[in-house]
């Protein structure tokens, strides 16, 4: 039996910098990852299934349309006799959340494949099957910090970066990302002026860092905001928490951040929104 963990990939920046020709968007996103999230199994074999257990579970939906089922489909197309199995997926991450959960759970699937059928983590098949499975799945494929561009699928060098301690809050309103991305009203080809994304680099000094991270923007957040007024609330609890460093939106939400001094900051500041909000899905975490 092999295993993986699957963790939530946060998007510390996400400036949209324009909209494709191919009706995607072009985007530069400094993207980090949370060390829990979903636990993702196989034990290979030549028929290709899924069991789905967990909190979140009956969200995920266990189709043929997971992104475990697709991303391993995809790649059996790629590899003439892969040699797949049944995947068990324990789902704790909230989905439709700007966390990628369901991305990372499909690139843990085919970092299982590979160990499975000996295939080198660098092999370009996983990286071609993560992309044609979605756009945030090739970063999860390393699921270390890094720089992504184009729709996605330009990587950047992996980054040394501070660990940052840090609460994430979901309020419970799934976040269809095609919706979010429709309400810029971008044309295609058309590019959005605005200031460019700070230049961030490894070995910065967390509080350098940290300056570099507030200079951007989650271009998402208005347009997630209007379709889901909730968020407003999230980031007025999170900018208030005592100890709040900077908080901002995840991809295209619902799920927001904030970072602390310490993961003791966090932790308190983690209790508090708890008792004040017990109906929202509050985690600490350090992001890396
Ligand atoms: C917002 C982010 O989470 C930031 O990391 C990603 O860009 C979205 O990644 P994802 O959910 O894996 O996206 P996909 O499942 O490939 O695409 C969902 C929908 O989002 C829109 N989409 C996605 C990525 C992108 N660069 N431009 C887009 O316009 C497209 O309408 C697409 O149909
Ligand atoms: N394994 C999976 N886990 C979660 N959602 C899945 C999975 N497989 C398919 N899905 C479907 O994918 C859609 C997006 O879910 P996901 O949780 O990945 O969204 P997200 O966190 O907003 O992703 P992103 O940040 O990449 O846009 C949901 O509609 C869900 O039903």
């Amino acid at each position: 039996m092999l295993i993986t963990r699957a963790p939530a990939k946060i998007n510390l920046t996400l400036h949209i910098t324009g909209r494709r020709t191919d009706g995607y968007h072009a985007l530069e996103s400094l993207v980090v990852f949370t060390g829990a999230g979903d636990t993702l199994s196989l034990a290979p074999g030549p028929v290709l299934s899924l069991d789905i257990s967990g909190p979140t579970a009956p969200a995920a939906g266990d189709g043929d349309d997971n992104l475990v089922l697709r991303a391993s489909r995809d790649l059996a197309d790629r590899i003439k006799g892969l040699t797949l199995g049944a995947f068990r997926l324990e789902k704790r991450l909230p989905v439709a959340a700007g966390i990628g959960g369901g991305s990372s759970d499909a690139a843990a699937a085919l970092r299982l494949l590979a160990q499975a059928n000996g295939l080198a983590p660098e092999d370009a098949r996983l990286y071609e099957a993560a992309r044609a499975t979605g756009a945030d799945v090739p970063v999860c494929l390393a699921g270390r910090a890094r720089m992504m561009r184009g729709a996605g699928e330009s990587l950047g060098p992996l980054l040394r970066l501070p660990v940052l301690p840090a609460v994430l809050i979901n309020p419970g309103v799934p976040v269809e990302t095609r919706l979010i991305f429709q309400k810029l009203g971008l044309q295609p080809g058309q590019n959005v002026e605005s200031p460019q994304h700070p230049d961030i680099g490894s070995g910065a000094p967390p509080v350098e860092f940290l300056a570099d991270v507030a200079k951007g923007r989650n271009d998402l957040e208005d347009a997630a905001c209007l379709q889901a007024p909730v968020i407003v609330d999230v980031l007025a609890v999170l900018r208030g928490a005592r100890g709040c460093r900077l908080a901002r939106m995840s991809g295209s939400g619902a799920t927001c951040f904030a970072i602390f001094s310490t993961p003791r900051a966090a932790a308190t500041a983690a209790r508090a929104i708890r008792l004040q909000r017990p109906e929202w899905w509050v985690k600490t975490a350090a992001l890396r």
